[in-house]
């Protein structure tokens, strides 16, 4: 596990001026609303782009990146400083293991995150891929019994691999629109949030594309096809979804440890220790005070 504090955000002038600007702009909108600091957490299987999405932010290559199963040490905690905002991004390794939730992995996670607090969830997963399955909806429940659903309220689907020609003559909208559709319910039913919630303050879907081929518009920004410079949008959602409400997750010791199983069923007791008083023990006593009435004169007397 490593961490790199605090440097001034430098890559961020590598960014196209046109970016630049978008990203000043929504830096300004948040220390408006009196938020200097953000952290975002990414998380997701191996191998969709986690790493590229923290390098792409960033706009330095901070996380080493493999085509291959990462021996990268993760967690790692990227820290960059910008005009008095700090922004923290936080690499995780990937959540599967041989077909199954990676429990090690997410402890590893839950102990690197003691004392911090995560303000953004980026549940990452790529657009290219046309099923869902029910490892996926394991591994959205590992990160609700982890830090609780409310990390949902501020989660936002990142789908990667988003430079993509849609198969079988769908359009890039209807593409996008039923993977991310796909994916959403998955997260429904793993955070085990009703619908009617997630219609009320629904999970935002943001694109990227982290290949150096990434398409180009006139102010030279990485494009998707749909012509939507992915950067700032991908800020922008980040920040609607600080803005919007829904608390950041503190984790502390209790989150870590989870629920105290002794704990469990403590404030029945005083209920049952009534109900055993007044139902079982008088009945009882008064049974025993009848027989001792009646039994007053021997029968043989
Ligand atoms: N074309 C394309 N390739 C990508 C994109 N994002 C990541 N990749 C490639 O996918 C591979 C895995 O990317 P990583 O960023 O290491 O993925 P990860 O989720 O961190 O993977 P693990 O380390 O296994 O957890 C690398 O070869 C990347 O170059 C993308 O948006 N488009």
């Amino acid at each position: 596990m490593a961490a790199s504090l605090g440097r001034e955000w430098a890559g961020i002038q590598q960014f196209p001026a046109a970016t630049q600007t978008k990203l000043h702009e929504l830096l300004g909108k948040l220390k408006q609303e009196k938020v200097t600091t953000l952290t975002i957490l990414v998380m997701g299987k191996g191998g969709v782009g986690k790493s590229s999405i923290v390098n792409s932010i960033i706009g330095e290559r901070v996380v080493p990146v493999s085509a291959f199963q990462s021996e990268a040490p993760r967690p790692i905690l990227v820290s960059r400083t910008r005009l008095g905002f700090t922004l923290n991004i936080i690499d995780t390794p990937g959540l599967v293991e041989g077909g199954f939730v990676n429990d090690q992995a997410l402890r590893i996670i839950k102990e690197f995150l003691l004392n911090k607090t995560i303000d953004i969830l980026l549940y990452v997963d790529r657009l290219d891929a046309y099923r869902v399955d029910n490892l996926d909806r394991q591994v959205v429940k590992a990160i609700t019994d982890g830090f609780g659903k409310e990390i949902w309220r501020r989660g936002l689907v990142v789908l990667t691999h988003a430079q993509l020609s849609p198969p079988d003559g769908l359009s890039y909208e209807e593409f996008f629109s039923r993977r991310s559709e796909a994916l959403l319910k998955v997260v429904r039913l793993g955070a085990r949030i009703k619908k009617q919630d997630i219609q009320n303050s629904p999970i935002p879907v943001a694109l990227v594309e982290n290949s150096g081929r990434c398409n180009k518009n006139e102010n030279d920004e990485k494009v998707l096809p749909n012509g939507t410079a992915w950067i700032p949008n991908l800020i922008k959602t980040i920040t609607d979804v600080v803005l919007s409400g829904g608390r950041s997750i503190v984790v502390d010791r209790k989150l870590i440890e989870g629920p105290n199983p002794n704990d469990k069923g403590k404030l029945v007791i005083p209920l049952i220790a009534a109900f055993q008083y007044f139902f079982v023990i008088k009945r009882i006593q008064k049974w025993i005070r009848e027989d001792i009435a009646q039994e007053g004169r021997p029968s043989w007397a």
